[in-house]
């Protein structure tokens, strides 16, 4: 990426002839953003409503499974490949190991399905971790107030063959367990979902910017503590290159680097040390501080989407998640 000689002294050179029209500055662009390049995180719950707003998310609601189907219409509609589950658990149903997790007739398998029923050409990636099911809101099991890996492997071993079974494309372990790709892809091999594609949250950070998503999912109140003996340390870089290589070695297609902007970094050396497709997650702290800023009239919204998810596939992102899917489609269509 480096330049392989020293451009041109002025007035020879006067890179601003490649900036002077439309029709230049198009030809000469290094990247291009398409619908293609995103996914789109549907929060889905099982209350009455089709949708419920999110406050710390605007423009973002809760949705049924019905409305999730819709959805999936609206991203096929719009050239958005893939959409991606996270559900809000009613609390009477969580509890200490995450039961719900597990059950083949639960939400995320509903909505799955209802999906798979509305637009089957549109790829369906679900969430693979205990956070939402559980009541201490931990992304694994909980003994004597620590988290423990191998007992949460089976665990999310299984959960991911539920989705596997409910049709899902792509099992996305989010947990930041270690070995669970393992796990997960020997359960799939072992139960006839070798097809099933595993996109690792491989460099995962514990990051305030998932707050509103909490918010969301309903596991803010739930959670006890933090989750930095799990997620990675923000002050780390090496590190991610080594959960990456364990992921791949393990078995994951695509890998993942979350959040999003502040972490473009991460995605550049990832993505030109591995050359395995990486995708980021403009998380919902992202979006929540973009749109407070829109909304006080500070920020262009559109324009501000665009040149974010740009920023995205400059740093070497294959696709992102992101809240703002549908409005950049729009854009970008
Ligand atoms: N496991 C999924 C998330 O943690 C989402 C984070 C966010 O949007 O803040
Ligand atoms: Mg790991």
């Amino acid at each position: 990426m480096s330049t392989p000689f020293a451009p041109a002294p002025f007035p020879l050179a006067r890179p601003r002839r490649l900036r002077a029209q439309p029709w230049i500055r198009s030809l000469v662009a290094e990247t291009t953003l398409t619908p293609a390049d995103l996914v789109w995180p549907l929060i889905v719950h099982d209350g009455e409503e089709d949708a419920q707003p999110v406050p710390s998310m605007p423009g973002v609601d809760r949705l049924s499974p019905r409305a999730a189907a819709k959805a999936a219409v609206r991203a096929r509609d719009l050239g958005i490949p893939a959409v991606a589950l996270f559900p809000n658990i009613a609390k009477t149903a969580k509890d200490a190991v995450g039961t719900g997790a597990t059950d083949p007739d639960g939400l995320v398998p509903e909505c799955i399905r209802a999906i798979k029923d509305a637009a089957p050409e549109v790829g369906v990636i679900t969430d693979v971790a205990l956070d939402c099911y559980t009541d201490h809101g931990h992304d694994g099991v909980l003994e004597d107030r620590r988290i423990v890996n191998d007992a949460t492997l089976e665990r999310l071993a299984e959960q991911a063959f539920i989705h596997a079974h409910a049709g899902a494309d792509v099992v996305a372990p989010s947990d930041m367990m270690d070995g669970r790709v393992q796990a997960i892809r020997e359960a799939l091999e072992a139960n006839g979902f070798q097809d099933t594609l595993i996109l690792s949250y491989a460099a995962k950070y514990a990051s305030a910017f998932y707050g509103p998503y909490r918010d969301a999912v309903g596991s803010a109140r739930a959670l006890s503590g933090d989750k930095k003996t799990y997620q990675m340390d923000f002050a780390n870089s090496d590190e991610a290159l080594r959960e990456v290589a364990m992921d791949i070695a393990e078995g994951a297609d695509l890998v993942m680097v979350k959040p999003g902007l502040l972490y473009l970094d991460i995605v550049r050396r990832v993505s030109e040390t591995f050359r395995v497709p990486t995708l980021a997650y403009q998380v919902s702290g992202e979006y929540a501080m973009m749109k407070a800023a829109v909304a006080n009239g500070w920020l262009d919204e559109d324009r501000a989407i665009l040149e974010s998810l740009t920023a995205f596939k400059r740093a070497g992102c294959a696709g992102v998640l992101t809240y703002f899917a549908p409005r950049a489609a729009e854009l970008l269509g």
